[in-house]
């Protein structure tokens, strides 16, 4: 179903699905490729590692999550596949977060559209029945940081210029709910309440000590950690490792099932005010400015 939605969306965004390519690599192993997701089995058997890679900083745009959701959809419908690790190929950055571009300038369709595959995408990585490692190797700002709240394990490259957290008042947005409910159940309520009220970004020593990442290892260490975290992990039968997974995010997630629709028109009416419209100006401006 989502990924009859996803191969639609995909379309409408004038993405040609005939483009996916499948390639061997070096060790035989079959390497899918899409534009911007490029998935790659590992030496580990049963694991699959995702290269995000939509330069120049990984922003989430309609089309990358649409890919990335059918990409995650597929590993999991192939039974070779128990677990992903997730990380990117722009260097120094794993996800810049939400593309602000779709947030800017659009009509409330597209904003609609743009919300359903942000909320699709962050169900289909928080409920996923894989084992999900975020091997973070660069800086993650807000839905890049949601992305890694939502897997199992998160381990993060020892590097100070990386930093991680839920930025959104900095832009002058109100964190989603269910963004601030994956922050609060990783690292509890009164970190969050002071975390997300001043949009903080934590360098990999704090983020460690908050809980916010489960390991800080050199930054050529990050993927090899990874792997080797996944296989504790799998060590554990796949089917109660599944039922307590779900036992315990399950509430989370339907919260937002249930107001999905709410949610998506609260994100439309937010985003659409001319106040919003011109903080995100002014903050992608500010982003073009510091070239200078
Ligand atoms: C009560 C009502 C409730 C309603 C609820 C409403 C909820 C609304 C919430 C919406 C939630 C949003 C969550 C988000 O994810 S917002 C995005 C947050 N992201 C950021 O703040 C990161 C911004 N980017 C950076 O800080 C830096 O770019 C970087 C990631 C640290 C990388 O720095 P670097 O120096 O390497 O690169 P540049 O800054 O030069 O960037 C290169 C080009 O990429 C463009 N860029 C960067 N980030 C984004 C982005 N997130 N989206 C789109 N484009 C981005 C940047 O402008 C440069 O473009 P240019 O080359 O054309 O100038």
């Amino acid at each position: 179903m989502a990924l009859a939605a996803g191969r639609a969306m995909l379309m409408r965004s004038g993405v040609r699905l005939g483009t996916q390519a499948a390639a061997r690599g070096g060790n035989g192993a079959r390497r899918f490729m899409n534009h911007r997701v490029v998935v790659e089995p590992n030496t580990v058997p049963g694991v699959a590692v995702i290269k995000f890679k939509n330069p120049p900083v990984n922003s989430l745009t309609l089309e990358f999550l649409t890919e990335f959701v059918i990409c995650l959809e597929k590993l999991e419908n192939d039974k070779t596949f128990r677990g992903v690790v997730l990380t990117s190929d722009c260097p120094g950055i794993f996800s810049a977060g939400l593309d602000l571009r779709e947030m800017c300038g659009k009509n409330p369709a597209h904003y609609a559209e743009y919300w359903r595959a942000v909320q699709e995408m962050w169900l289909k990585v928080y409920l996923s029945n894989l084992v999900l490692v975020a091997a973070i190797n660069g800086t993650s700002p807000a839905g890049g940081c949601l992305i890694a709240l939502s897997c199992d394990y998160r381990v993060l490259a020892d590097n100070p210029r990386y930093r991680m957290g839920l930025n959104e008042t900095l832009l002058g947005l109100v964190v989603p709910f269910w963004f601030k409910d994956t922050l609060v159940n990783t690292i509890g309520h009164r970190a969050s309440e002071r975390a997300l009220q001043l949009g903080l970004l934590f360098p990999p020593a704090e983020a460690l000590q908050l809980g916010m990442v489960d390991q800080v290892v050199p930054e050529d260490q990050v993927q090899s950690t990874a792997l080797s975290v996944m296989t504790q992990w799998l060590a554990i039968p796949d089917h109660v490792r599944q039922l307590t997974k779900n036992m315990i995010r399950k509430a989370t997630a339907d919260h937002l099932i249930k107001h999905q629709e709410a949610d998506i028109q609260n994100f439309i009416n937010f985003i659409s005010r001319d106040s919003i419209q011109k903080s995100l100006q002014v903050y992608l401006e500010n982003l073009k400015q510091k070239k200078h």
